[in-house]
């Protein structure tokens, strides 16, 4: 009540920066981008005649469990974040939000996505992202990320799981097929994060995170970002071969991961930081074309 009050007090200015800080802790952009995954998974489901009144809220419950879990990682990672040049400014690492208002968020925003997915969509749905908030929020934050270079390989299960829990908002059944849409994001991860933390490696050094390239090497990561780039490459295929997507995803994703396997041996080659900056930043144009194409083949194109 005391911080209420304390709000109606603060000049434009503030409050625009207070909500920005909010976005920020909620890590706007990469919930946009899982919400953008679940939305496909959503679409590409047997269509069971549910309003699109109820699919929004359902993404709407994805999307806020999904910020939940990003501020409590803010959260539990403020003292590592305090020490990395790319996240020292963040507001909780900051002091400018207190953990204690972080984490009350989290709770209003996580409960009010939690009791959506229950009332508008189905309980598999709301449990199967509770288990999603897990796995990211404390098993990959508080564990993995500290535990073992293979963090990003195993908590990104967690980050692949909205096209999942689209299409069972829809279904209220597992199926195999949106298991392949999880299998992309999932071995997509690796060479996403892994590009970026190539060129932050003195950061996660300095904070003692046994991210790969720390542990095994700048020369042994690159290796694995091709590997992985290669297996994205077969991955992507899958929705083609069993017939959930036509020609047109298949011409987009050989495109994509051609380009993909290009700048991922261009950084094997002769790789600066500039070049892992530039295939991390494509690795997020790559997801999201990709994903906007699964839709427009299956919707758009007669
Ligand atoms: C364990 C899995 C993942 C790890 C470790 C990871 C790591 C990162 C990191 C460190 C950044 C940079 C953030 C910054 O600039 O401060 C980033 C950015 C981003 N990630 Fe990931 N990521 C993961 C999974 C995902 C997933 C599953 C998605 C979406 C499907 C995603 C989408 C994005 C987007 C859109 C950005 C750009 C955000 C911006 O520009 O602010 N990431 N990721
Ligand atoms: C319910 C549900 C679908 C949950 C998934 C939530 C989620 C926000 C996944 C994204 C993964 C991500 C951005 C990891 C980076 O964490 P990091 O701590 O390694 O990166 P940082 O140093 O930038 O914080």
């Amino acid at each position: 009540m005391t911080q209420l009050i304390a709000i109606t007090k603060l000049a434009p200015s503030q409050i625009s920066a207070l909500i920005n800080d909010y976005l920020a802790i909620c890590k706007f952009k990469v919930v946009a981008m899982l919400v953008l995954t679940a939305w496909v998974g959503l679409a590409l489901a047997p269509d069971v005649g549910r309003g699109m009144g109820v699919q929004l809220i359902s993404l709407l419950g994805i999307g806020l469990l999904s910020a939940a879990a990003a501020v409590i990682n803010h959260v539990v990672d403020s003292e590592i974040d305090s020490k990395m040049a790319r996240t020292r400014h963040r507001p909780v690492a900051k002091g400018r939000l207190s953990k204690f208002h972080a984490l009350s968020f989290a709770t209003v925003i996580g409960v009010s996505g939690f009791i959506m997915l229950m009332l508008w969509a189905n309980p598999l749905t709301a449990i199967l992202t509770l288990f999603a908030l897990v796995g990211y929020a404390f098993i990959y934050t508080s564990f993995l990320k500290r535990a073992t270079p293979q963090n990003i390989v195993i908590g990104g299960l967690a980050g692949a799981m909205p096209p999942l829990l689209g299409w069972v908002s829809e279904t209220g059944q597992m199926a195999a097929a949106p298991w392949l849409l999880v299998m992309i994001i999932f071995t997509w991860t690796p060479p996403h994060f892994w590009a970026l933390a190539i060129a932050r490696k003195s950061d996660y050094e300095r904070a003692k995170i046994p991210m790969l390239p720390v542990t095994h090497g700048i020369d042994f990561c690159k290796t694995c970002v091709v590997a992985y780039s290669i297996l994205l490459a077969l991955v992507c295929v899958l929705p083609y071969l069993i017939g959930m997507s036509g020609a047109i995803y298949l011409i987009a994703s050989t495109v994509l991961n051609g380009i993909f396997i290009y700048k991922a041996v261009k950084l094997k080659m002769a790789g600066s930081d500039d070049t892992a900056m530039d295939l991390f930043r494509f690795s997020i144009v790559h997801l999201m074309v990709l994903f906007v194409v699964l839709f427009v083949d299956k919707w758009l194109v007669i």
